[in-house]
């Protein structure tokens, strides 16, 4: 895949594309509570986009394991004016939610990136998705953020993990969802283990041949990077930085990041000593 029809836009997936985060949550595992306000996440998302930030992914809900979910009116009310206030900087707008309500008043401010960590699943999500323009990114997952990681369990991850985001690639391509508006992601820490991570990670190139799909991939900052580096949250750019390099020599087309200034910086060096 070459091109991302990503709502308003056109994405050449000729480079890995950088998603900066913003998490407008009390609750979010590293930066939750810095940007619980309209005013501060709009701040903090046109600094992202100063950075050189591709794609914003605005948050209303935390999916840490262990989370508790929100109420649908809250997760709306956290994200829609956030939405709305930053269609003038003219950059691909994803919103992170696995609640069609959510989606449904997202789409309406203008969005263009759907990103579902529960792979459309849910009721009305792919008919709703496909009555729009907006690309979605399919995420696996192993149970909900509330339980996942208590004993996540795979006979063979990789080819779980795969044959899982081919079946919801094929859901959304029967709905109607064209292939250039799809990105799959394997879902680093949502019910793996490290060794799943790492095998998953490890299986990164021969996953996107496989789906025939683009990849979008989100590590900044997670638990496994602090189990390989005995380093707390706050302390986990080196970490994030090489696996966001590997990632795009792996292939991945985008990168879901906290920290868009140093992964952007790191990505040039990637693109021009490769
Ligand atoms: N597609 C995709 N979406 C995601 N959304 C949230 C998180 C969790 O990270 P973060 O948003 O930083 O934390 P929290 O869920 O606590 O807000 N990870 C992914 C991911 O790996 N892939």
């Amino acid at each position: 895949m070459s091109v991302l029809q990503c709502g308003r836009f056109k994405l050449q997936l000729d480079r890995p594309h950088v998603m900066g985060i913003v998490n407008v949550t009390p609750d979010s595992f590293s930066d939750g509570g810095r940007y619980d306000s309209v005013a501060r996440a709009v701040a903090h998302a046109e600094r992202l986009v100063a950075d050189g930030a591709d794609i914003l992914d605005i948050g209303g809900e935390s999916t840490r394991p262990g989370a508790t979910p929100v109420s649908v009116d809250e997760e709306t009310r956290r994200v829609v004016p956030v939405l709305a206030a930053l269609q003038s900087l003219n950059v691909p707008l994803s919103v992170d939610t696995r609640r069609p309500a959510v989606m449904r008043a997202a789409l309406e401010t203008g969005i263009d990136l759907i990103n579902d960590v529960a792979a459309l699943e849910e009721d009305g999500a792919l008919a709703l998705v496909a009555r729009s323009k907006a690309a979605v990114c399919l995420m696996h997952k192993q149970g909900d953020p509330q339980s996942m990681q208590r004993e996540p369990t795979y006979e063979d991850v990789c080819a779980e993990v795969c044959t899982y985001l081919a079946a919801r690639r094929d859901a959304a391509l029967a709905s109607g969802i064209a292939h250039e508006r799809i990105l799959l992601d394997p879902g680093f820490g949502f019910g793996k283990t490290l060794a799943h991570n790492t095998a998953l990670f490890q299986g990164l190139a021969g996953l996107q041949v496989r789906l025939g799909c683009a990849l979008l991939i989100g590590v900044s900052r997670k638990t496994m990077l602090g189990q390989l580096t005995g380093r707390p949250v706050g302390e986990r750019l080196p970490a994030s930085l090489a696996a966001a390099l590997l990632a795009a020599q792996a292939g991945v087309r985008v990168i879901r990041v906290h920290d868009v200034r140093e992964t952007v910086d790191a990505l040039r060096i990637w693109a021009a000593l490769k």
